[in-house]
């Protein structure tokens, strides 16, 4: 009889038809996130998220949303992201209240380290076991590798100039940074300077794009990290493979570097990873294992090297195309700086150059990096406020610091365009704005290598600026970027070279 009642549906596409409904219904209307507005895709499933970041436009997607839907928006069934003034305060310097999400399990490759630790006490005890190493008297240390790899640079720039032949300041500045990174995080030499080819470069975009991709559906993370290795599709096996040679990399190095440290058990320690080797466990003085050695070494490459050589390529991007800026940069650097030092310190430089430091705080803000998901956890029991909208225990939630810089309420309608001018015009108002530009995160997770990136910053565009004239080579004025979550200049940057004598100042030519 109920068999003549209920039409003859094939049993499993009908019963998964029902569950799909009550899945999208519960999601729309009675989910805990069903007001906050977004992409109706978004709200249902992690593959929205998943399918922005393969369009390599991850961060303008974002913006985008935030265009369209507002200061808060839903980007997941448990993420939401903010543009509203108090959210940095709210989500990332509110402590251990916020801790990291899942998301930073994806980029485990030996044991989590300090990046991607979800354990508030053991974050603490090893940002703690680090810190001398970052500090201002370590990179005072450092100086030296800075300067000896500057000095390599511009050997590479004048040959450039002698014989007229233009440089792809994208590439040359890579090569630098790895080189110094490699030095300083634990006195390994990779020589690609010397070797000046793009193979010598780390598969960091690999690595970063692989768990970035995994991170962005991380409740299903476990299941994930097991089954991609056995999907025949090249383009993900090639992002795996790159991760493992960065492991193999690092592995080596660290091996060196542990061999080398039980014979030099007094040496001064300058480098990072010294500092890590002689650290113990406050309580049974325990030293770290390979395996934590390893972690963070593989860190100091993957979050050092190509975080300040994009930065430093996206700067000298944005000066070359607005000539007027970078005359202007120039004449400050030459009423400031002696001629033709081979490598200046940066000591002071920030007070003393007021137009490269608004250069420098505006490319931050209009091309910040490190855009990928920085999502912490609401652990309070009662969910908190942000933005004025109540969100519940449990939930993602997430600045991206590209959407928040380009926010036309808080920077204006000129949001989008790269005006260091916004910075020099008084000391409120570029006070109020600092509070808004987190290109190295913010509160107690924030980036530990601030100051060796900055000191990079400062030395390297001081010292090429002050002593070649630079010309981009192609015509194209449009700065574009792409992202694996971290972000870099689309294209190359190729630029001819012109070593300046004393008082020779450039006009660029579309003056
Ligand atoms: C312009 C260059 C750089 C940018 C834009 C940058 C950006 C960031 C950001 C946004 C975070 C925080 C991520 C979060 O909230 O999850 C971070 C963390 C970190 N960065 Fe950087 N970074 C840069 C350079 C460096 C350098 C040179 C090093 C080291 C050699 C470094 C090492 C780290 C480490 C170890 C962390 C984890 C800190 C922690 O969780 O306590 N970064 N970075």
């Amino acid at each position: 009889m109920l068999q003549l009642l209920v039409p003859n549906f094939p049993p499993i596409p009908g019963g998964a038809f029902v569950l799909v409904t009550v899945y999208v219904i519960y999601q729309r209307l009675f989910h805990p996130l069903a007001k906050v507005p977004g992409p109706f895709w978004a709200s249902l499933t992690d593959l929205w998220k998943f399918q922005q970041l393969l369009s390599l436009q991850w961060p303008e997607k974002v913006a985008k949303a935030h265009e369209t839907y507002g200061p808060i928006v839903r980007l997941g069934p448990n993420d939401v992201y903010f543009t509203s003034p108090d959210s940095i305060q709210s989500i990332y310097k509110s402590g251990r209240s916020m801790p990291k999400s899942n998301f930073y399990s994806a980029f485990t490759a030996f044991k989590p380290n300090i990046f991607g630790m979800q354990d508030e006490d053991l974050h603490s005890q090893r940002r703690r076991q680090m810190s001398r190493g970052f500090s201002k008297t370590g990179i005072s240390k450092m100086e030296q590798v800075f300067d000896k790899n500057i000095i390599q640079l511009r050997k590479k720039l004048d040959k450039c100039a002698e014989s007229q032949t233009s440089v792809d300041l994208k590439e040359v500045i890579a090569y630098y940074m790895y080189d110094v990174l490699g030095e300083i995080a634990f006195d390994a030499t990779f020589n690609s300077q010397t070797e000046s080819r793009p193979e010598c470069l780390p598969p960091i975009n690999e690595h970063i794009f692989l768990s970035c991709l995994l991170g962005s559906s991380s409740s299903i993370l476990s299941v994930s990290r097991k089954v991609i290795h056995h999907l025949p599709i090249p383009w993900l096996q090639n992002l795996l493979e790159g991760r493992k040679a960065l492991q193999i990399t690092t592995e080596k190095c660290v091996r060196v570097k542990m061999e080398q440290a039980s014979e030099e058990e007094d040496k001064e320690k300058v480098n990072l990873l010294d500092h890590l080797l002689a650290a113990k466990d406050p309580e049974t003085g325990a030293r770290l294992d390979f395996e934590d050695l390893a972690s963070e070494a593989f860190l100091f490459i993957v979050a050092g090297s190509h975080t300040t050589s994009s930065t430093l390529t996206l700067l000298f991007a944005h000066l070359l195309s607005n000539p007027h800026i970078l005359q202007q940069v120039v004449e400050e650097l030459d009423e400031n700086l002696p001629f033709s030092e081979a490598a200046y310190s940066d000591v002071g430089l920030e007070n003393k150059l007021p137009i490269l430091t608004a250069c420098v705080r505006e490319n931050f803000r209009i091309n910040p990096v490190f855009t990928m998901p920085l999502p912490r956890v609401i652990t309070a029991p009662g969910g908190i406020d942000i933005g004025g909208m109540h969100i519940p225990q449990g939930t993602n939630v997430s600045v991206c610091n590209y959407a928040i810089h380009r926010s036309a309420s808080i920077w204006g309608p000129d949001s989008n365009r790269f005006d260091p001018n916004r910075w020099l015009r008084n000391i409120e108002d570029t006070e109020s704005m600092l509070n808004y530009l987190m290109p190295f995160g913010a509160g107690h997770r924030a980036c530990i290598g601030r100051n060796i990136a900055m000191t990079n910053i400062y030395k390297l565009s001081t010292t090429l600026l002050r002593n070649y004239n630079l010309e981009q080579a192609s015509k194209e004025r449009e700065v574009k970027t792409q992202s694996v979550g971290l972000d870099e200049l689309a294209t190359d940057l190729k630029v001819w070279i012109q070593k300046r004598d004393e008082g020779n100042t450039p006009v660029p030519q579309s003056l």
